[in-house]
């Protein structure tokens, strides 16, 4: 057929007759409307079979065996025994890696890239935090006891084991709001190298049963991987305030949590290389079971500033900013009785502010005072609303 076809075209060609012109245009458009509807015909498989395929499995290494089978944790709960697909290097295997396993749940078929536990993400975890003691004003006592308990023990335990003596496994600070509790953990940290892992307990109290206790274990799991580490829970009281009743599936899941915690607790030894800070404002609240020895038995107040800590703060803060020759810091620390660090820090950003709404680019002692009133009258204002709250 196409020899004919050749010989007639070979025959009766004719590059300037206007029909043969218009019909090779409709053949190379045609061509190319072809070529473009195989692009989209291969594309719709593609997504028909994404769309068909059946979902992989996410899965934890935990062991290679050595008849070349790898032991995981599926997502889906149990531990498998499963096979490794020959497109997969199993020299890259390692316990922690995730992988993909197939929907029977036999084989690893994809490495998946490095990644924390989804609720582990929600945790910051900071490898070296920017904190240092001496960022701190009216706490030395804390840092000194803080030292002893949790630096020293995680750069030297061997000073430790040599002597006998076994340091607490866990630490919890204790105080207002705003003085100084998270500092004081990240300052630990940085000047322990350890990675610090800081979670707010209420991210615990998940609202699917038996969450909360997952995420307690991913982030010790975490902690053991990045150690020498901390784990700082801040707000403990959000999972460990004694139960008053058991009443509701709430207070069953975070008592299910508060457990989780202690038996990660109860796992550690003195001398391992993860430490656990707590800190809450409202210990008068908090389950003995928590402060039981071995577990949160080292307790150290973070109270607000006394009026030479106060003194102390305002330095760190004002050495750092623009400020003429007029502060007086005996004069801020006596106005400044009852304010927490956190307060102190901020009369003097809002001193910063009403300097530069009256264009200065430096601050007076005026300025200071007048943030200090602005501060307190919030705190008053904000204490009275509290007070009627209490009696509506
Ligand atoms: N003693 C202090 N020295 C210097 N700055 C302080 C001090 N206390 C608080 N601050 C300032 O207040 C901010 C809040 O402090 P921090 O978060 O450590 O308080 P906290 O006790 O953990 O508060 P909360 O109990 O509300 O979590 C800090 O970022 C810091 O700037």
């Amino acid at each position: 057929m196409s020899d004919e076809l050749d010989s007639y075209r070979a025959k009766h060609y004719n590059s300037d007759d206007p029909i043969v012109r218009l019909l090779e245009e409709k053949i190379e458009s045609l061509t190319k409307e072809l070529e473009k509807l195989r692009q989209d015909l291969n594309w719709y498989k593609g997504e028909l079979e994404k769309l068909l395929a059946p979902p992989y499995i996410e899965a934890i290494v935990l062991d290679i065996l050595p008849d070349g089978k790898v032991v995981v944790r599926s997502s889906s709960g149990p531990n498998l025994i499963v096979n490794v697909s020959s497109n997969i290097d199993i020299k890259k295997l390692k316990p922690g890696t995730s992988v993909a396993l197939t929907q029977r749940g036999s084989t690893i078929v994809e490495i998946l890239p490095e990644r924390e536990d989804v609720y582990v993400k929600s945790f910051e975890v900071v490898e070296k935090p920017n904190v240092h003691y001496s960022d701190i004003g009216g706490l030395s006592e804390q840092i000194r006891e803080l030292v002893e308990v949790v630096e020293l023990p995680l750069k030297n335990p061997e000073l430790f084991r040599e002597i006998g003596i076994e340091p607490p496994k866990g630490v919890l600070l204790y105080g207002p709001p705003g003085t100084g509790k998270t500092m004081l953990a990240k300052a630990v940290a940085a000047e322990s190298n350890a990675t610090f892992i800081q979670v707010v307990a209420s991210e615990f109290a998940q609202k699917f049963v038996g969450e909360g206790a997952r995420i307690v274990r991913e982030v010790f799991e975490l902690a053991r991987r990045k150690a020498p580490s901390i784990v700082f829970i801040d707000e403990i009281d959000a999972i460990g305030a004694k139960r008053v009743d058991m009443g509701t599936s709430g207070e069953r899941e975070v008592q299910r949590t508060l457990m989780q915690l202690l038996a990660e607790i109860d796992g550690f030894k003195p001398l391992d290389n993860v430490k656990i800070i707590a800190a809450t404002n409202r210990i008068d609240i908090l389950d003995p079971a928590l402060l039981r020895p071995g577990r949160f038995d080292r307790l150290i107040e973070v109270p607000l500033p006394n009026y030479e800590g106060r003194k102390e703060i305002f330095r760190i803060y004002l050495q750092k900013m623009k400020v003429d020759g007029s502060i007086k810091y005996d004069v801020l620390a006596s106005l400044t009785n009852g304010f927490s660090g956190a307060e102190i820090k901020n009369a003097c950003t809002e001193a910063g502010y009403i300097a530069i709404r009256e264009g200065r680019r430096y601050i007076t002692m005026d300025d200071l005072v007048k943030a200090i009133e602005k501060i307190r009258a919030k705190n008053n204002k904000s204490k009275s609303t509290e007070r009627s709250e209490k009696y509506v």
